[in-house]
């Protein structure tokens, strides 16, 4: 591969607005990727993988370049110098590139193999805590959460299905394959940026990680119900459920945050579903008119994302110890009062997108002890590592009485 200065310092730049003023790698990618019209659609990709991947092992490059965490303009070099020489690639005689070591960073690289925490880039606290939840199957779980994250798309059944989608989709050169397990995911063959096509802007499909569309489908919706998806953020499961119940009967989506449920509105209106209500949580009120008042009640909540690291790898210098501290205490708030929207008879899931059993299994445990009303009838945790998709876990419950 031969290295382009232009490109270079697009990475440069950005990784500056990441490292330094601690912005969000996808958003700051988006900003670079308009500076040009020029580029083409490999230079598109070497700018957002490259940054990618100096986010993703922001820790092990900064140890092997010696960099101290002071991400200087030479300093942020030194950094891109080490991802060049680590991929291999010849460094051409610019001057940010003379004298470099490219034996001892190997060398180094080498070294910090048997520093998990090193080696997987993530800070030592995360992995002690990763460690402490998980034991011996942390190695694997964090291995795999390192890995560049699959393109996975939902059809949108509503409007079509998954054999014409990907027909569809050729016809805009988009190769995609079917995922066994999975009926409406298809996944791209080769990175393209799909939000462009027409098949997208006509509402056909969402980009939606494959375990993240089994949730929906663990809720045993039927159309005609009514249904509370009470976290429902932009609606990535409020739509799928929409297609679920065949835009029949109502779904309640609630959220927290307005812009979240602008955005809800918006997709629901390209993906042709009709049956969402969104309700702004601004007060109790809202939430105490839902009591016994549905059939199935959907709680996507809040969590430490630690299962989707491979999409956000910048999670891992944003997350703090003290952060997931408090939204388990948010979580077991959540699964308190949301489950009192059920009728008698009714069906909840609890799913978070972390790998941790604090969030998950012993959320849902804790919650059962004190609510002798309501028994698991099934609950999955969707391994990273064993699944090559996001992490997640899904309880369903019941209300007995
Ligand atoms: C995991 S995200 C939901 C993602 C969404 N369901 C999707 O599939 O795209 C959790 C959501 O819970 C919302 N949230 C946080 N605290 C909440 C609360 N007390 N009540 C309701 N929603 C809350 C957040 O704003 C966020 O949108």
């Amino acid at each position: 591969m031969r290295l382009h200065r232009n490109l270079v310092l697009a990475v440069i730049d950005s990784l500056n607005y990441i490292y330094n003023d601690g912005l969000y790698a996808d958003k700051v990618v988006e900003k670079t990727l308009k500076r040009d019209s020029r580029w083409g659609a490999r230079d598109r990709a070497f700018i957002a993988e490259t940054v990618y991947d100096c986010v993703r092992w922001k820790r092990l490059y900064n140890e092997i370049a010696g960099t101290k965490n002071h991400f200087t303009q030479e300093n942020l070099w030194k950094i891109f110098t080490v991802w060049a020489t680590l991929k291999g690639i010849t460094l051409p005689d610019w001057k940010q590139f003379e004298g470099t070591p490219v034996r001892r960073l190997k060398g180094k690289f080498d070294e910090f193999q048997s520093n998990r925490a090193i080696r997987e880039s993530i800070p030592d606290w995360l992995d002690v805590l990763g460690e402490k939840e998980l034991g011996k199957q942390w190695d694997k779980e964090i291995y795999a959460l390192n890995q560049q994250a699959d393109v996975v798309l939902r059809t949108n059944t509503l409007k079509t299905n998954s054999q014409k989608l990907h027909k569809l989709l050729l016809e805009e050169e988009i190769a995609t394959e079917s995922i066994d397990g999975y009926p409406d995911a298809l996944k791209l063959t080769e990175r393209k940026n799909v939000f462009r096509t027409e098949a997208f802007k006509n509402g056909f499909f969402e980009v939606q990680d494959a375990s993240s569309q089994l949730v929906a489908a663990y809720l045993d919706v039927k159309p005609g119900m009514r249904v509370v998806d009470a976290c429902a953020g932009a609606g990535g499961k409020t739509l799928h459920l929409a297609a679920l119940m065949e835009n029949k009967g109502q779904i309640i989506a609630l959220d927290i945050y307005a812009n979240k449920l602008k955005e809800l509105k918006r997709r629901a209106k390209r993906a042709g579903a009709h049956n969402i209500e969104p309700r702004h949580i601004d007060s109790t009120k809202v939430i105490k008119k839902l009591y016994n008042k549905a059939d199935r009640v959907l709680i996507d909540a809040p969590c430490s994302g630690l299962g989707v690291l491979k999409r956000n790898p910048d999670a891992k210098w944003k997350l703090q110890p003290d952060f997931i501290e408090n939204i388990k205490r948010t979580q077991a708030e959540i699964l308190q009062t949301y489950s009192k929207f059920l009728k008698v008879g009714g069906k909840l899931v609890y799913a978070t997108c972390s790998i941790l059993p604090s969030e998950n299994e012993k959320q849902v445990q804790n919650f059962l002890k004190t609510h002798e009303n309501f028994n698991l009838l099934k609950e999955k945790k969707v391994s990273p590592a064993k699944s090559g998709y996001d992490g997640f876990y899904m309880a369903l419950l019941e209300r007995t009485v």
